[in-house]
């Protein structure tokens, strides 16, 4: 299957999900995530928007509740739309935050790192981060779309829009 085979017009997501990345200089803040979906995987903070709350609402949240940092002024950076073969249809809004107080703790979800974006560990992250992340932290602003068949993605297409 491929991303043009879909109707993204009528595709509704079964979940969605907010992912934030903190950026401090030239160092981004990444975690090692210990439970649920992409367990194992280096990522950033994020997780599932719940009943009644929006969507800069869950992005706060989660970062609180897997790192243990306040964030203040999120940055709106790009919208990902993933298709898995076996029914999952995840939307994940991706959040940007130079903004953020607290100190740093590891919890049962995560365990946090500061690595220099230079650094980043694209073989141990999702496969289709590397396609939108580096410009992503250049303040470009994205739209994907992938196919997933698993932890393996099969498809994708991306288009980037005008920074401000
Ligand atoms: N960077 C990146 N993040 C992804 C990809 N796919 C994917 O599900 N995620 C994120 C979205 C969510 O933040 C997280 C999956 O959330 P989850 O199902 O484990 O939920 P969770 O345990 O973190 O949160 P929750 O159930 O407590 O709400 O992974 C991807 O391809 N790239």
């Amino acid at each position: 299957m491929k991303v043009k085979d879909i109707d993204w017009t009528t595709w509704i997501p079964s979940e969605k999900a907010v992912i934030t990345y903190i950026l401090d200089g030239e160092n981004v803040l990444l975690i090692h995530k210990k439970t649920g979906l992409g367990a194992g995987m280096v990522n950033a903070p994020g997780g599932h928007i719940e009943e009644g709350e929006t969507a800069v609402e869950a992005a706060i949240r989660e970062t609180k509740e897997e790192v243990g940092l306040d964030t203040e002024n999120l940055i709106f950076s790009g919208d990902l739309y993933f298709h898995f073969l076996d029914g999952l249809k995840l939307r994940g809004t991706v959040y940007l935050c130079r903004d953020f107080k607290g100190s740093l703790i590891e919890t049962d979800e995560a365990s946090p790192f500061w690595c220099a974006i230079k650094d980043i560990p694209w073989e141990n992250m999702w496969e289709d981060d590397r396609h939108w992340l580096p410009q992503a932290l250049k303040n470009e602003r994205f739209t994907g779309y992938f196919i997933f068949d698993k932890e393996k993605m099969v498809d994708k297409s991306l288009v980037f829009h005008a920074s401000n």
